[in-house]
């Protein structure tokens, strides 16, 4: 029970069968899929087979194929490593720098080093997404120097992280050194616990509801 909601969990073999019975007893409902790595090509050929819209927040997985499938089976789906809508914004940003000055930062060394609970199975898709955008703008980066933090102990001493966000927070720097050495440009964004996620989330789902249902209504009224 989560507040006067009642919740029931199933296992994955009778995913197809209770998401069908949700859809029936709600036909304009949106999915909402924070998961595992693992899962996130599955649950998409789920939701492309029902046609229900989804928001993926989960990352990793075959992010080509994901895309692949919701456009083949032409359902809607707003995809992100990140929902932080601050964030969001930050790295729409650095998509706009690279895109306007290609190539500004030739040769410039890139490092990064990303923190996230002990529990979380893969590197940060968002830090993925920025080091794209340094990539872009000419920065150099070997992802096998990416440094990864998971270990409580480090979290605390090393990066600071507050002790009562060890089990949930998003921790990530870049750091950029031109070629000479004479200069450096430094780049953080912090996340303590889950609140930001949570608020982009409902926003997404919300945004994801009026396109869809307008698309629908558009639909009905031209055809
Ligand atoms: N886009 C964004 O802004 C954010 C993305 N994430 C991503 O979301 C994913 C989940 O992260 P957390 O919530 O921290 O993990 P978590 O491990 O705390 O929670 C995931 C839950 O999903 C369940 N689960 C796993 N596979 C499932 C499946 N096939 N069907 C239904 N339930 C399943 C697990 O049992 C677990 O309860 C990760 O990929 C993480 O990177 C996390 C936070 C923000
Ligand atoms: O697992 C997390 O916690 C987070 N995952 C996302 C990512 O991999 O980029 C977003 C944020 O870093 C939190």
């Amino acid at each position: 029970q989560i507040g006067d909601i009642d919740v029931e969990i199933y296992g994955p073999s009778a995913r197809e069968d209770v998401l069908s019975s949700v859809i029936d007893e709600f036909p304009d409902v949106i999915v909402v899929d924070y998961t595992a790595p693992n899962s996130v090509n599955s649950n998409a050929e789920l939701y492309c087979k029902l046609g229900v819209p989804f928001v993926m927040g989960t990352t990793g997985g075959d992010q080509q194929l994901l895309y692949k499938s919701v456009q083949d089976s032409n359902n809607y789906a707003l995809i992100s490593p990140q929902m932080g809508k601050q964030v969001v914004a930050f790295l729409a940003a650095m998509e706009t720098i690279a895109e306007q000055f290609p190539g500004a930062f030739s040769g410039y060394r890139l490092e990064v080093l990303e923190s996230h609970q002990a529990g979380k199975l893969d590197t940060s898709g968002t830090a993925k997404a920025v080091i794209a955008c340094f990539e872009k703008l000419g920065a150099v980066f070997d992802m096998d120097r990416m440094v990864k933090i998971r270990d409580p102990e480090q979290q605390l001493y090393m990066v600071g992280v507050p002790e009562e966000h060890i089990e949930g927070h998003a921790f990530h720097l870049y750091h950029l050194t031109s070629p000479d050495d004479s200069v450096s440009f430094e780049f953080q964004h912090n996340v303590c616990g889950r609140s930001i996620y949570a608020e982009g989330s409902v926003d997404a789902a919300v945004f994801l509801y009026k396109k869809v249902y307008n698309q629908w209504i558009l639909r009905e009224f031209t055809t």
